[in-house]
């Protein structure tokens, strides 16, 4: 690992260091990888691409730095948080316009609502850290005190499709409980994380406590979740990954969060307000598809399947696909050539067994897919069963409610459901009974960071949010004092 002067680019007109962030300094590596936008194709640059050493040094410093952060009192980490949060709202604009280029979410939401969600995870948290009360109680005259210990050097590794909000659910967590932080974020957008490593500098976070390595899954990312100085590893991406992830964890019995995929379905039932309805299912477009929590199956029931999906291929038609720092896009591009094949893959495969395109069924320009909607799909097919990533939904019909929450059920997954009824107590009974770590009813991704957020079955391991993040990096420990045996009998 060598170190650089250079190693900057220029990004939508903001400049990014492209090398790792280590110890409180740039690091740059002899290998690099190539980051594209997915807007054009074009290259981004090149960025740093790290391996063993690079991991080794930033665990290293990170563990360094443990014992300071961890006993800096709570309100002088908060205060470093919530500069934090001050930094990020101050580069907003350059956040949002960087995030654009690199991984092709719109614009609009960028600025709208993700950066400021960025700001919030570190207030959230901070305010958090203040507010811990003491868990104390009595059993038989002695007393209990609960303490949230720091735990040491967390492992982060995150996805692509919303990289420094996803990143940053878990770095704000982490820092309040006084760990210290290894993020490794997604190769295929980079570029957020670096400009988080300024911000936090600047906001006065001690060197080693936020570390960013930069490079490929299979390489920096595995020598850090096997790496034996992790105390924590918390992980959001795919399946396969986190079977990867979790096979390291138990050689050093890190403990671990996974936070992985979906097949979420929409059941929209004949009680439903239709329109409201139509919106819901259009609402699963967003981010071209890759979001975790995407309601991709559309369950419908029978009498007014027809209806619903005339009005549904209208509204999807008039959707705005194209660059996503138009003000006017709704769809923007997928995130890389190989997302884009991916996706066309499951179409294809989807269409040769039967299945019709009522809506899309092709790719557009470069990495534009066209939003898709497929009909006429068996319940135990590829396409009704797998993840996607990618906007494609399809449509099936149910006759009872029984049928409905069999199928909403009858996948691998259990991240997410949403369900339209105008029937109060429909919504109870099948509620109930939806295998789901979230539910909404006649609404969809209202979020609140006090939530408890993840995934049943194969969509994760434990819960992202309020006490269930900040729980996950601490140490707790229950310290028992017996009334007696004081020396000064007090
Ligand atoms: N939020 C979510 O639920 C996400 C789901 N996915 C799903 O995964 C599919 C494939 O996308 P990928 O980018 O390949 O996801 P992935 O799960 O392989 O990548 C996510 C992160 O894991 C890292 N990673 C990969 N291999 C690793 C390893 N052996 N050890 C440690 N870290 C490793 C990557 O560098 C990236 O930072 C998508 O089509 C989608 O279905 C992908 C990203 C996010
Ligand atoms: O924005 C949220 O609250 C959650 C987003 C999660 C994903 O999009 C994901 O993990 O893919």
């Amino acid at each position: 690992m060598s170190e650089q002067i250079t190693g900057q680019i220029t990004v939508a007109g903001v400049a990014v260091d492209t090398r790792h962030w280590i110890g409180g300094r740039r690091a740059a590596s002899a290998r690099t990888f190539t980051d594209l936008s997915p807007i054009d194709g074009s290259a981004l640059g090149e960025i740093a691409r790290g391996g063993q050493a690079e991991v080794d040094a930033a665990v290293t410093a990170a563990q360094d730095a443990f014992p300071g952060w961890a006993a800096t009192p709570r309100a002088g980490r908060a205060a470093v948080l919530r500069a934090i949060a001050e930094g990020v709202e101050k580069r907003l604009e350059e956040l949002a316009a960087v995030e654009t280029a690199d991984n092709g979410a719109l614009l609009r939401s960028h600025r709208r609502g993700v950066m400021p969600r960025v700001a919030h995870n570190f207030r959230f948290f901070a305010d958090w850290l203040e507010s811990l009360g003491h868990d104390d109680f009595d059993t038989r005259g002695h007393a209990n005190h609960v303490s949230w210990d720091p735990a040491g050097p967390c492992a982060l590794i995150t996805p692509w499709n919303a990289p420094l909000m996803l990143a940053t659910w878990k770095i704000a967590p982490a820092l309040a409980a006084g760990d210290t932080v290894v993020l490794k974020p997604a190769e295929w957008s980079p570029l957020t994380a670096s400009l988080l490593a300024d911000i936090a500098a600047a906001a006065g976070l001690p060197d080693g406590v936020l570390n960013v390595v930069q490079g490929l899954g299979a390489e920096a990312g595995a020598a850090l979740v096997e790496h034996p100085g992790i105390r924590r590893i918390s992980f959001t991406g795919s399946v396969p990954t986190a079977r990867r992830i979790a096979r390291s964890a138990a050689a050093n019995l890190t403990p671990l969060s996974l936070e992985l995929g979906g097949k979420s379905p929409l059941l929209v039932f004949a009680d439903a307000d239709l329109d409201l309805a139509v919106d819901l299912a259009v609402e699963q477009y967003d981010n071209a598809g890759q979001v975790c929590l995407a309601a991709t199956r559309l369950l419908v029931e029978s009498p007014i399947a027809e209806e619903f999906t005339r009005r549904f291929t209208e509204r999807a038609a008039a959707l705005v696909q194209g660059d996503p720092r138009e003000e006017a896009t709704d769809v923007g591009p997928n995130i890389h050539p190989r997302q884009v094949d991916k996706i066309d893959g499951f179409v294809r495969r989807a269409l040769a067994a039967g299945a019709r395109a009522v809506v899309g069924g092709e790719r557009g320009d470069g990495l534009y897919y066209r939003p898709t909607l497929l009909t006429d799909v068996a319940q135990d097919s590829e396409i009704v069963q797998e993840e996607v990533f990618g906007p494609v939904l399809t449509l099936q019909t149910f006759d009872t409610e029984e049928e409905a929450v069999r199928m909403a059920n009858d996948t691998r997954f259990g991240l997410a459901a949403t369900v339209a009824t105008g029937d109060r107590e429909r919504a109870r009974r099948v509620t109930e009974r939806l295998v789901a770590g979230t539910v909404w009813v006649n609404c969809f991704f209202v979020r609140d960071l006090r939530a408890p957020f993840g995934g049943s079955r194969e969509s994760g391991v434990g819960r992202e949010g309020g006490t269930w993040s900040f729980d996950f990096y601490c140490d707790l420990k229950n310290t028992v004092t017996a009334p007696k045996g004081w020396s000064d009998h007090g």
